[in-house]
């Protein structure tokens, strides 16, 4: 394995003189990618760069690139400086320059020789059968009906799954602290209650306090509103009202979720009896709702009050850090329950940086990379996940570029009119920002030349090709030209 310390630097300078020696930069990138490997670890390398590629190197600019916009950015943020610095060790380069692989630059002659191709792991996938949602019902008080068993528990919303983070430290440890007081303690908080938006993690802290208190030895029930309305009504049908009520009223700790569905003034007042019975007898009290108890405008003043009387506690929208390992733990149990299946790193951040915030779309994304991982065999990378999560993205991120956006800045900084770009006119003063149009409309949106090749006046895919090449020709040897194309760019993107 060749040492940083071992790179004779001098010899490969005569590289960036002239004519590209593709040999030669081809053991120059081999150094560069070895030195970063070094640096920054086997694991960081593979995710971030196994699939970099060398372009070409002119004049004193080498052109990487990568095969999503995301990888991109991330390297640029935190890599770009020191690529930079390797490169200009190597063959004393001035700019690195960092695009996305598209059709058009992979058919480009100008990669370097021989570059060794690395690959993210490619496990065989097995089909195995789906995830499954196993529920099981808490212990619950001796003697209930079937309602008083509570409604099911999914096992895998325990305090050990919870992840905490900025959001819901407060929430989290008001739960422990419920499930974990001693039985027959007088309640510290009561009644705790959790609200906020949906998918935030309330269900998941209420059944873990239940599995909790029912570890513990203590008589918990867990039900949802509905269920707690359902199990009234079938209690009075068959004439059971006093049976349910007196089994709801002798347990320890009563958990009830989703109240805003609480509905219907008979059934408010029962609620309403019960919980201050139970909390009168001392008992512990636990509910959540997506909203504060004040917002809760069907219910009963008096029940809002008892409600806000204890501990009121918002679980805030998830953070990144906090996205970042809910994916991190979820991941590697669905890799230890499939086999094949195993999710990046790069993956992970791409997810939690723009996958929607609720705990519930980051299951959904996880899934999804299970099902085309399971279905098509194909490995869980970056370019893979970003296609499979495409509906799952996040509206609040940066908007995705369109063809008429891109019409317009361009239009605009030339001074032409949107119809001369799409017109047959071919005086020079339309010809090239009709071509920087086409090259940015091939490198920032996924449409195929082709596609491109409609939007621009019904034109053959070979022009928008030939358009692409061209600019990406120029931009090799016109810096200004180069900088006036990063300048538009960020004009499309704003
Ligand atoms: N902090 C967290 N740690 C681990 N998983 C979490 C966390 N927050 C949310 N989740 C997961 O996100 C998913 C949705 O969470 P949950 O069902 O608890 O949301 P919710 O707030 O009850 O939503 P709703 O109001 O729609 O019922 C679950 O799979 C849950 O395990």
């Amino acid at each position: 394995m060749l040492k940083p310390e071992a790179v004779d630097v001098a010899k490969f300078r005569p590289a960036l003189a002239g004519a590209v020696n593709t040999d030669v930069s081809a053991d120059q990138w081999d150094r560069v990618r070895q030195r970063l490997r070094e640096e920054i670890g086997e694991e960081s390398y593979t995710s971030w760069f196994a699939r970099i590629e060398l372009d070409r190197i002119s004049g004193t600019t080498v052109h990487l690139s990568v095969p999503t916009r995301f990888l991109k950015a991330w390297i640029q943020d935190h890599y770009l400086d020191r690529l930079l610095e390797l490169w200009r060790d190597e063959n004393g380069a001035t700019r690195v320059d960092l695009a996305v692989r598209t059709a058009v630059a992979r058919s480009l002659p100008l990669k370097a020789a021989n570059a060794p191709r690395e690959t993210v792991s490619e496990r065989p996938a097995v089909v195995a059968a789906p995830v499954r949602q196993a529920v099981a019902a808490a212990p619950a008080a001796q003697g209930t009906s079937d309602v008083g068993a509570g409604s099911p528990l999914d096992p895998r919303f325990t305090f050990e799954t919870f992840v905490i983070g900025k959001s819901n430290t407060l929430a989290h440890a008001a739960a422990k602290q419920v499930a974990e007081a001693v039985p027959g303690a007088a309640p510290l908080f009561n009644p705790l209650y959790l609200h906020a938006a949906v998918g935030l993690g309330k269900t998941h802290l209420l059944q873990a306090v239940a599995w909790a208190g029912a570890a513990r030895g203590r008589r918990v029930v867990y039900l949802t509103a509905e269920r707690f309305m359902y199990g009234f009504v079938a209690a009075l049908k068959s004439h059971a009202a006093i049976a349910f009520k007196d089994a709801l009223r002798s347990i320890d700790t009563l958990v009830i979720d989703d109240l805003q569905f609480l509905t219907g003034k008979n059934m408010q007042q029962e609620f309403c009896h019960t919980l201050n019975a139970l909390m009168d007898a001392g008992r512990q009290v636990v509910v959540a709702a997506d909203r504060p108890p004040g917002d809760l405008d069907a219910l009963d003043d008096r029940v809002r009050s008892r409600l806000a009387g204890g501990l009121v506690v918002e679980l805030a929208t998830l953070e990144e850090d906090l996205r970042h390992q809910i994916l991190r733990t979820r991941s590697q149990v669905l890799s230890e329950q499939h086999r094949g299946f195993a999710v990046p790193a790069a993956v992970l951040e791409f997810l939690s940086r723009h996958v929607g915030s609720s705990g519930r779309d980051l299951d959904g994304a996880l899934n999804k990379l299970l099902a085309v991982n399971k279905l098509t065999g194909e490995p869980v990378t970056l370019e893979m996940a970003e296609g499979a999560v495409k509906d799952l993205v996040r509206p609040t991120d940066p908007k995705r570029v369109r063809v008429d956006d891109i019409l317009r800045v361009v239009a605009k900084h030339y001074n032409v009119s949107r119809a001369d770009l799409l017109s047959q006119r071919r005086t020079a003063n339309v010809v090239k920002p009709r071509q920087i149009a086409m090259y940015l409309a091939k490198t920032l949106t996924l449409r195929s030349l082709p596609e491109i090749g409609r939007r621009f006046g019904g034109r053959d895919h070979t022009t928008v090709l030939h358009a692409v090449r061209k600019i990406d020709g120029l931009i090799a040897t016109d810096r200004a030209l180069a900088d006036e194309i990063e300048a538009l760019k960020r004009l499309v993107a704003e």
